[in-house]
């Protein structure tokens, strides 16, 4: 079997492939149309989210029997599509839920003890401790939207801390000893943090708004290492403007990678100017699901999956 890698990976993946007897092919650079020539001559493909494996690309595909997806979210494979040609599509969540449970708990604690602002003070030279004095996660109640592997992961990390944690789901039945399952009315009146833990689908994409924002009883913090499509920056830059919302640690925006650069130029809309030049805010380049162990981990989760269904 012939499988094409189109983003780079942890070695493991292409050498427990090779080690089980397929072939390897790599094109990290390739246009999608340039692909799509000569797609139709795999079996497999191995994808993190260069380009939309879309249906114009999966109909080309034609001898094509799975994909393995190097990641979590699958939201750039039209899986529908998918389904009715017969590809099997696996996602690696086990392979980066602990990186992603332990960065939401370093932006939380970050935000708590104001450790970006703090920082950028001290080193120049401004040494204000009443300012700096933080918050304790003790006590605290975390609500987490979204109870699947990254949920859970940050729900553990966070069963040291002697907070309550509660999560809203759509799917019933998924309490455990490290949280409690609640309506999303409920969570919004009890929590003092939001963590959001939900793939991008049509529900989620623009959840965070200024209605959902006023739902809230209490200001709140809001921590997003999820999909930055689910938070409509110009609802958040307002509620943070307010106060409702205290502090917000965000590893993903609504416009990410090569449409982000263009933030930084004149047509950067005026809320993203804003929210950059927020101290409570906490920004990383969308990396929580990327660590050092979780590429390794990611690779093997989907070797394994790909090797145990599609064995030769
Ligand atoms: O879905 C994921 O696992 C993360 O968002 C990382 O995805 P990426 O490797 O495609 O950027």
């Amino acid at each position: 079997m012939k499988v094409l890698h189109l983003d780079s990976n942890h070695d493991i993946l292409a050498s427990m492939l090779e080690d089980a007897g397929y072939t390897n092919h790599y094109d990290y650079t390739s246009s999608k149309e340039n692909i799509l020539k000569v797609i139709s001559d795999y079996d497999g493909l191995i994808v993190r989210s260069r380009f939309p494996i879309d249906q114009e690309f999966l109909k080309a595909a034609q001898k094509l029997k799975f994909i393995g997806r190097v990641g979590a979210g699958l939201e750039n494979i039209d899986l529908d599509v998918a389904q009715k040609l017969h590809i099997a599509c696996y996602n690696a969540p086990e392979g980066n839920r602990n990186a992603v449970g332990e960065h939401a708990l370093g932006m939380l604690l970050s935000l708590f003890n104001h450790l970006n602002r703090a920082d950028q003070e001290v080193r120049n030279g401004i040494w204000l401790r009443e300012e700096n004095r933080g918050l304790e996660l003790e006590g605290k109640t975390v609500g987490l939207i979204g109870y699947g592997n990254m949920g859970k992961s940050f729900a553990r990390k966070l069963s040291g801390f002697d907070c309550k944690v509660i999560f809203y789901d759509l799917k019933n039945g998924l309490e455990d000893k490290n949280a409690t399952q609640v309506s999303l009315k409920e969570l919004q009146s009890q929590a003092d943090v939001l963590s959001l833990h939900t793939p991008q689908t049509t529900l989620t994409t623009g959840m965070v708004n200024k209605e959902f924002i006023a739902g809230f009883k209490k200001p709140f913090y809001l921590i997003n290492t999820a999909r930055g499509k689910s938070v409509i920056i110009a609802d958040l830059v307002e509620a943070l403007e307010s106060g409702k919302v205290k502090g917000a640690g965000l590893d993903v925006l609504e416009y990410e990678k090569s449409s982000f650069t263009s933030l930084f130029d004149k047509e950067m809309p005026l809320p993203f100017k804003k929210l950059l030049k927020m101290d409570n805010v906490l920004l990383s380049p969308h990396v929580a699901g990327w660590t050092i162990e979780s590429k390794y981990k990611l690779a093997h989760v989907i070797a394994s999956k790909i090797i145990k269904n599609h064995g030769l």
